[in-house]
């Protein structure tokens, strides 16, 4: 019988489930995403509020360069009415002409008249500005923070977008395009109706029409619900709102129970046109939905994220140096080992599916950067986010022969027999077991020198073949180095190999070759030659490894090898 789990005493019956959305004809589960949303990031603002340290004026300036670069076009730079650094910033990055003509920055406000002044007066001298303003709507806040019933909570909502007309024609009238964005804040927990009911109320004040949308961004403040709840709602108002075509629904998912990411996804499927959220994933607590992975999520499935993520580790330093925060090194698509396979299985299907990948794309005529990706445990060519394929496999006690044989031919052009792979894995796991932790790709080397390719008892010096042409009749003399003495040596065979191993005969070396592989490791005539045989010598199968420019040279010392590699053996039992 499987063992039984046990209560875990923990106080769980303190919470109660979230309710489920009345809407048996949902639409969005079998919808797909065929283009990206627009995007909006709140790195300088909900990224930023919930930093331990705030970025200084220099550090956002560089996070609102790497946004732009990136492709942002939309992007929230603060909240001007917090602070005198906050305002400060805004104007800067306005009378330093920072802002491209096509990106448009957004400012935050509460509902409140002062502060509305204030946030539109950092927006002077703009060419394109939105202003977005909140105020909660959940029946909690309504009750607690705010002591306000339905209608006065509406009534903060539609005072609040009159204010900031009323401001904006005030301030802004050189504003070629001046933006408007309102959040029921706690969406997630507000009665659908009633959220339904203040953004109608707010859009009676606005008139959204053509040419002037309203951003309409229903906010899962805290996340606390499955993400096909979220969806659900964002369905129905998306269903249900007038003046649908004028509207861009908008979402900002958080990620306390870690599914923001899936959340916004699902939203998108039910409707939302727009997605706000921070570079990794920062933002309150357990931060904001991160654009990173949503971006690439997008890409994975062929879909433009219009979003330029092709230097992930530039874009991940200079978020981290933004934020003091360091990004995991497990973070979906920019984290350090996220294109790294340590285990043995993996590394085996990795390696097979490169090469398989490689030959497919030559037989295809295309270059193996445009050919259709396809290669196991790998969702997306690292190449494609300016990874290398140097860290895709790592060794430690986990891997096997794929990922050691990998970085052989990666980094020496050396492709071992499968046999020999095996044996090889098998000395490296020896080496990982003895010395734990990672392996560099460095040590291996050093270890296959060492077992294959550093000279022992048996050395060959020099030699001269001959043959008649007829089969069976090859001569080989070698000078060959034996335990400390040259001796001449003679031998025949059908090939140069079996008259070498006839040779060592003479010495009372004997060899019986059971297998032998050779191939060119690089193009061209003053191309090196790897000889690998398979031998058994006093009883024992080994492996051994010769290299040289000339072909028969490697395979001579690939039999020293072997006979040499089988001695240690010997020595070490
Ligand atoms: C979900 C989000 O991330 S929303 C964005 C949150 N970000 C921030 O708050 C960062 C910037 N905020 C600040 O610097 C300050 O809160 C300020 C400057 C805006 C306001 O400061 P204060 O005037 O001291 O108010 P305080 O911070 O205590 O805010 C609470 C007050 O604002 C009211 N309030 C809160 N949100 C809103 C809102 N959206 N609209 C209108 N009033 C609001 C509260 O009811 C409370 O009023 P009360 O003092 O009459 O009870
Ligand atoms: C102001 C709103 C959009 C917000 O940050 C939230 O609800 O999380």
């Amino acid at each position: 019988m499987m063992p039984q789990q046990q209560p875990s005493g923990m106080p769980f019956q303190r919470y109660t489930p979230f309710p489920r959305v009345d809407l048996p004809d949902r639409t969005w589960p079998s919808a797909t995403i065929t283009q990206a949303p627009r995007w909006l990031s709140t790195d300088l603002r909900d990224g930023n509020q919930a930093l331990i340290e705030p970025m200084d004026p220099e550090r956002k300036r560089e996070m609102f360069d790497l946004l732009v670069t990136m492709g942002y076009k939309e992007i929230e730079v603060g909240f001007p009415a917090a602070s005198q650094t906050d305002f400060d910033f805004v104007r800067s990055l306005i009378d330093g002409e920072a802002i491209p003509d096509d990106v448009q920055i957004s400012v935050l406000t509460q509902a409140r008249e002062d502060l509305i002044e204030r946030t539109v007066q950092s927006l002077v001298g703009a060419k394109r500005a939105t202003v977005h303003l909140y105020n909660a709507t959940a029946p909690q806040f309504r009750r607690v923070v705010f002591e306000v019933d339905r209608d006065a909570c509406k009534a903060i909502a539609v005072e609040g977008t009159r204010h900031v007309m009323k401001f904006a024609e005030q301030y802004l009238a050189d504003t070629e395009y001046f933006g408007y964005e309102y959040s029921p804040e706690i969406f997630i927990d507000t009665e659908l109706d009633f959220a339904l009911e203040v953004c109608e109320a707010v859009m009676d004040v606005w008139q959204p029409g053509p040419g002037r949308e309203i951003i309409l961004n229903l906010p899962a403040t805290v996340e606390r619900a499955t993400p096909n709840v979220y969806a659900d709602q964002i369905e129905w108002m998306s269903r249900n709102l007038s003046r649908r075509e004028h509207v861009c629904l908008s979402v900002h998912p958080h990620n306390d129970r870690g599914a923001a990411v899936a959340a916004a996804e699902l939203a998108v499927m039910g409707g939302a046109d727009r997605v706000e959220g921070c570079l990794f994933g920062h933002g309150e607590r357990t931060g904001n939905v991160d654009l990173i992975t949503l971006g690439m999520n997008l890409f994975s499935q062929g879909v433009d994220p219009m979003i330029d993520f092709s230097d992930i580790d530039a874009i991940r330093s200079t978020v981290e140096h933004c934020t003091q925060l360091p990004v995991a090194p497990r973070h979906p698509y920019g984290g350090e080992l996220v294109y790294t396979a340590f285990s043995g299985s993996h590394q085996d299907a990795i390696n097979k599916g490169l090469r398989s990948l490689e030959e497919e794309a030559e037989a295809a005529g295309t270059p193996v950067n445009e050919y259709p990706w396809q290669v196991p445990y790998l969702p997306i060519d690292p190449k494609d986010v300016g990874r290398t394929y140097e860290a895709v496999i790592r060794v430690n006690s986990q891997s096997g022969k794929g990922g050691v044989s990998h970085i052989l031919n990666r980094d020496h052009a050396l492709d071992l027999p499968r046999r020999l792979q095996i044996e090889f894995s098998r000395a490296v796991q020896e080496f990982t077991d003895a010395e734990g932790g990672e392996f560099s790709a460095e040590r291996l080397w050093e270890i296959f020198t060492q077992i294959y390719l550093t000279d022992g008892p048996l050395g060959v010096m020099a030699h001269r073949s001959s043959t008649n042409g007829s089969e069976g009749s090859y001569t080989v003399s070698a000078d060959v180095r034996f335990e400390g003495e040259i001796r001449e040596v003679t031998g025949n065979g059908n090939g140069p190999i079996s008259a070498f191993v006839d040779a060592l005969g003479e010495i009372g070396v004997k060899v019986r070759v059971l297998d032998y592989v050779e191939h060119a490791m690089s193009e061209g005539g003053d191309a090196r030659a790897a000889a690998y045989v398979e031998a058994e010598v006093e009883g024992r199968t080994v492996w051994g490894v010769g290299i040289h420019a000339n072909i028969t040279t490697a395979s001579f010392r690939a039999v020293c090898s072997a006979v040499n590699h089988a001695a240690t053996i010997a020595a070490n039992r």
